[in-house]
């Protein structure tokens, strides 16, 4: 892929959090796009709220990918925190807790066609590191051990009053804050001040700590990402994303660690609106959520994907069934239109679609901060003027607005005609199936026109053989699984 394909068209704009505008977006390195968000922490099963978060950044990824061509995304699993251990079992020990919990996060992910991250790393994998920049963040004078004859011995705290900058992504002063809630008070300088390292505590599993310059323990949320990002990005990297819950403390301790350990860390802050219920963040400790799995159950997955990328990624979002109707409602215009132009189109069209860029009206959306819902709007339109082509028999137009709509639909994952949602249940191996039916349905019609019946007749029993039923309709023959 060639470096930025819509150069010209002007420039992509994001909405910074921590600039509180939007900016330009200029990448380090235009050949290769970093972006790391803040993943799930793995205590119990994905909920709407986490898709939408995943979906946000996967349409971020999608963008800057069909703009600069590679991206680097990671997503981080922090699979050892207070809530894992929480929601763990003697008969489901934390780390087995952590795994099948991933698992239902990656099955849900990939269930809505969202992209697998580059890296994935799980924090218990990243300890050595983590250890590595609390002892850089010591040494600078920015953290502390709490003192050994205190009840928090073996815990380290970022010491807040030691870095001027603490508050600058929320903008907020030190006076004006919360204490911390996750660190023993007692141990602390500043009761702002908040854990890197949590000593082990008596009733903890042993497997849960690991051995440090403190004593046994196990590292704060906080620290995690910030070693995380250093490890897979580097010290300075484009874009960190997460959900607007996690701007203060999480994002803003993150921010704290980094730069008083000399990293440039983030350029821009993108955060997704939230998932709400009764105006109320969707969220498994409040208890009013929707589980993905549910949701998935009910609806095709390319209409929850719909659903959940239809209202602009920073806006809060109040979900109903009524969003999800609509969601389908929109699909079923969008597949009535491609299955109609498909029916009319030739082969030899194909590569027009292929080689389509996406309408001017469509980039200009989506570099204004990703602005998907307008981006939808061009796609409805083309598909209007595209069934409006096919009544008037107009096979160059209808043409042009089925490539459009493909290309768009391709950008943005929602092509129900995609075969990643294999007729709404299927995995990519629909696709694969695909691919070597339709090369024998096209060796069979060569073998015909040569009136080689027995080498026609040899692939549709071979065919035939494998549970496949062969349909010839004067639009080209259909298959179908017996
Ligand atoms: N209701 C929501 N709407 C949108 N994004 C959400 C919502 N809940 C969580 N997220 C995002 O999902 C990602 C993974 O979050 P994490 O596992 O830390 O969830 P959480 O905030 O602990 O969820 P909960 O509050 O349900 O326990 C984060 O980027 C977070 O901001
Ligand atoms: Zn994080």
């Amino acid at each position: 892929m060639t470096i930025d394909q819509t150069a010209g068209t002007g420039s992509l704009q994001l909405h910074d959090s921590r600039a509180q505008m939007l900016r330009e977006f200029v990448p380090l390195d235009p050949a290769n796009v970093t972006v790391y968000v803040c993943g799930p922490t793995v205590q119990s099963g994905p909920h709407i709220g986490h898709l939408r978060a995943a979906l946000a950044f996967d349409i971020l990824r999608r963008w800057l990918a069909h703009r600069y061509g590679r991206v680097t995304f990671v997503r981080n699993v922090t699979d050892i925190d207070d809530k894992v251990l929480a929601n763990a079992t003697d008969a489901e020990p934390w780390w087995a807790l952590a795994y099948r919990m991933e698992r239902e996060f990656t099955a849900a992910y990939e269930g809505i066609g969202i992209l697998a991250p580059t890296y994935e790393p799980r924090a218990t994998a990243s300890i050595p590191q983590m250890i590595a920049l609390i002892e850089e963040l010591i040494a600078e004078g920015h953290a502390y051990a709490a003192p050994a004859d205190s009840v928090a011995a073996g815990d380290v705290y970022f010491d807040v009053r030691s870095w001027a900058a603490y508050g600058e992504l929320t903008r907020q002063s030190i006076d004006d804050m919360e204490p911390a809630a996750d660190a023993e008070p007692r141990g602390k300088r500043d009761p702002r001040d908040f854990a890197l390292w949590k000593g082990t505590k008596s009733d903890e599993p042993a497997d849960a700590a690991w051995d440090s310059p403190w004593g046994r323990g196990r590292p704060g949320w906080h620290i995690e990402c910030s070693a995380m990002s250093r490890r897979y990005l580097g010290p300075e990297f484009d874009i960190h994303g997460g959900g607007l819950d996690l701007r203060f403390p999480h994002h803003e301790n993150e921010l704290a660690q980094s730069s008083a350990a000399g990293d440039a860390f983030a350029r821009y802050w993108v955060h997704n609106g939230l998932v709400t219920v009764d105006g109320q963040k969707m969220s498994k400790s409040l208890g009013n959520f929707v589980l993905a799995s549910d949701v998935l159950a009910e609806r095709a997955p390319v209409v929850v994907r719909y659903a959940l990328l239809a209202a602009h990624y920073r806006s809060s979002l109040d979900v109903s069934n009524k969003a999800f109707d609509e969601a389908e409602a929109a699909i079923e215009r969008i597949r009535a239109f491609l299955e109609r132009a498909l029916r009319t189109l030739r082969d030899a069209d194909r590569d027009t679609i292929i080689h389509a860029a996406p309408p001017a009206r469509f980039v200009a959306a989506m570099d204004d901060d990703l602005g998907v819902p307008q981006a939808l709007g061009v796609v409805h339109e083309r598909v209007r003027e595209g069934n409006s082509a096919l009544d008037a028999e107009n096979a160059s137009a209808a043409l042009t607005a089925f490539a459009d709509v493909a290309v768009m639909l391709g950008i943005l994952g929602v092509d129900p005609l995609d075969p990643q949602w294999g007729g709404g249940g299927g995995g990519p191996e629909i696709g694969a199936l695909d691919t070597l039916v339709r090369t024998m349905i096209e060796q069979r019609a060569r073998a015909r026109e040569t009136k080689d019946w027995a080498t026609a007749d040899r692939i549709r029993d071979a065919v035939a053989a494998a549970g496949i039923t062969l349909e010839d309709t004067p639009h080209g023959t259909h298959w179908s699984l017996s």
